[in-house]
């Protein structure tokens, strides 16, 4: 089956051609939630904003297929067109993604106004996108300012913006980090619901394995710019392949084993795409595929990743 969101061979670098993802595949299907994990630094947030296009000032290769349509060819004005009807990005922080002057209806609507629909009807689904989503007094509350709502439910309303013009592909980027533990549960159990209900495709960024056991169907985990494993969730819980995937899962507290036992500790320093070491496998001369050779490169012990292929 033709994927919804396909993404081959993507690369984004720097003006000065540093690559901050390199190479990225990842397709996924309608109504598929895929987790993409992976420590801070590591070119989660690139990729997805690369996809939706959102920084100006990076080099874009590969391609990037909507049901079949070339995104990274299109115009800034195509491309307002795809985002939120389209693929819809939700982001960590929802102050940052509300204008604290505007009734929160207003936002929530604004993606259907841009799409041309009256005012009236605009602010009728927007309502009903609140309420859907959890938001009490739905009607009234449309009239309030972001400031007026907690954490949780400015990240309702930001949903209600990202949905309303009903997407087929989500992409949340670490949209529950900020919230407690409950709300964060609420907040993914509606993205999932969506995803069910309408067949939306789900990329869930997180650097939280916790909450991606009960939520995705497959798990991609990227290391220093490379996806370096994609895999159903079940396998990936079982055993992920790749040593960074193994350490990253090791790390994650768990209710069935010896609750005094102290948690892995990743060591080392993490490989940036930016800050690689020289020497490393994903430096642009080294031709191994495997993540480090420290064996052959002694000055890389300690750094992450030698660790990694060494234990
Ligand atoms: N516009 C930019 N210009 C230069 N470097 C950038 C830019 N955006 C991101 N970077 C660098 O690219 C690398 C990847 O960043 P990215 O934000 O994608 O990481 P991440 O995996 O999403 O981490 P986090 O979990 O902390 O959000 C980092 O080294 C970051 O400093």
């Amino acid at each position: 089956m033709t994927p919804l969101l396909d993404v081959a061979g993507l690369t984004v670098s720097l003006p000065d051609g540093t690559r901050l993802v390199h190479r990225l595949d990842l397709a996924l299907r309608a109504g598929e939630r895929v987790a993409l994990v992976g420590e801070s630094g590591s070119g989660k947030s690139v990729a997805a904003r690369a996809v939706m296009r959102l920084d100006d000032g990076l080099r874009l290769g590969g391609s990037v297929r909507l049901a079949g349509r070339e995104l990274l060819g299109l115009t800034e004005r195509q491309m307002q067109g795809v985002r939120g009807g389209g693929i819809s990005m939700v982001m960590q922080d929802p102050l940052t993604a509300l204008n604290p002057v505007l009734p929160v209806g207003v936002q929530v609507a604004e993606p259907l106004r841009i799409r041309g629909v009256p005012k009236r009807a605009a602010r009728r689904e927007a309502i009903e996108m609140l309420d859907r989503l959890g938001v009490p007094r739905a009607a009234e509350r449309a009239d309030a300012y972001p400031h007026e709502f907690s954490g949780g439910m400015r990240q309702r309303v930001v949903l209600a913006a990202a949905l309303i013009a009903q997407p087929s592909v989500l992409i949340a980027d670490e949209p529950t980090t900020a919230l407690d533990v409950r709300v964060q549960e609420q907040v993914l159990s509606l993205i999932e619901e969506f995803s069910r209900d309408l067949r939306l495709a789900v990329l869930l960024i997180t650097h939280d394995l916790g909450i991606v056991a009960g939520f995705a169907d497959r798990v991609a985990v990227m290391y220093a710019g490379r996806l370096v494993e994609v895999g159903d969730v079940d396998a990936f819980y079982a055993g992920p392949r790749h040593p960074y995937g193994r350490a990253l899962l090791a790390s994650v507290p768990r209710v069935d084993r010896d609750p005094g036992r102290r948690l892995d500790v990743i060591g080392g320093v993490p490989a940036t795409p930016k800050a690689l070491p020289s020497g490393c496998a994903f430096h642009p001369r080294c031709h191994r595929a495997e993540a480090v050779c420290a064996e052959r490169v002694p000055e890389l012990k300690g750094q992450v990743a030698c660790h990694l292929v060494t234990s």
